[in-house]
């Protein structure tokens, strides 16, 4: 079990992450997303213990891992490049990793070379990006660490390299006790796998739910208006127009308010209101995209 306490971090006197705190259970997929520059990669590097916080704690069963380096064991960080590791072959790369994580299974991280097609002997700066973003998770998986972070693991893969490595990920964490927490712009693919979403704004945590309550917080809306736009509804705080074509507007509400702004929306008499199911992007834009002209 991951618990996040109250963590902050400042990055050339600008503070990047601010009293950030969330847990995280065994056998989960967890969805660390937010905008550019929100702080997903220092936040992943602060849990891997690469960086130290300035204040709070990463606790693994309940050990802090910046006072018991031995707990960070546990947990394995793949960076978005394996740029760093370039000059190594994967068997060399193996031989690396048994040294930071005892139970590392070389046995493992063979079959699935031969699995994934992967050269043993070739240095790891002659591989493809797609064939780099597998064998970075191929090593993580087969240190047998609980804990996988891992920063945008589909960054730049064809949809077909993309798909393998989704399924790698769902396979391996159905199989074992290993929670992965992933960092990544792409919404649609985080959906398909991820239980759990923890949204990161401007360094701040701006929530930690399931997928379900994450999704379950809005509603959204397909709406015909009779006649003129309803200009003082459209306005309203809670009210987002997502997009709209002629007098056919696609609108978010949130859950909490959402009783009164349909008992507006039913006097003003529409020609058709109909629910539409939400998506990860609708909550991210939602939530996210707040002052942002881009967002609507
Ligand atoms: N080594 C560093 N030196 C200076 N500023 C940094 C450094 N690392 C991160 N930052 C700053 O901290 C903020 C958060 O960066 P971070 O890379 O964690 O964001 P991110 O959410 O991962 O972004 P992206 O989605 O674009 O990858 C940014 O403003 C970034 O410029």
């Amino acid at each position: 079990m991951l618990n996040v306490e109250a963590l902050s971090k400042r990055i050339d006197g600008r503070p990047v992450l601010e009293d950030v705190r969330f847990r995280l259970g065994q056998g989960s997929i967890a969805a660390l997303v937010g905008r550019n520059g929100a702080g997903k990669t220092t936040l992943l590097r602060t849990l891997a213990g690469i960086l130290e916080p300035d204040r709070g704690e990463v606790q693994w069963e309940g050990r802090s891992i910046h006072e018991h380096p031995d707990a960070k064991r546990n947990i394995v960080y793949v960076p978005d490049s394996l740029d760093m590791l370039g000059g190594y072959t994967a068997k060399e790369c193996a031989d690396l990793y048994r040294l930071a994580y005892p139970d590392f299974d070389p046995a493992y991280f063979a079959d699935q070379l031969r699995r994934f097609h992967l050269p043993e002997r070739k240095k790891i700066r002659t591989f493809s990006k797609g064939m780099k973003a597998l064998i970075g998770l191929l090593l993580a998986f087969s240190s047998k660490a609980s804990l996988i972070l891992l920063d945008e693991p589909t960054n730049g893969l064809d949809s077909i390299v993309r798909k393998q490595v989704l399924s790698f990920l769902v396979e391996e964490v159905a199989s074992g006790n290993t929670s992965v927490l992933i960092s990544s712009h792409q919404l649609q693919e985080l959906e398909r796998i991820a239980d759990t979403v923890i949204m990161i704004r401007e360094g701040k945590l701006e929530s930690a739910s399931s997928l379900e309550e994450t999704k379950g917080a809005l509603h959204k809306l397909q709406v015909v208006f009779n006649g003129e736009p309803p200009g003082d509804f459209l306005s309203l705080p809670q009210v987002r127009v997502v997009s709209h074509v002629g007098r056919v507007y696609t609108l978010l509400l949130l859950q909490d308010d959402s009783v009164q702004t349909l008992q507006h929306l039913q006097h003003l008499n529409p020609l058709l209101v109909d629910r539409l199911s939400i998506q990860l992007e609708d909550v991210f834009e939602y939530r996210l995209g707040e002052g942002d002209e881009h967002a609507v």
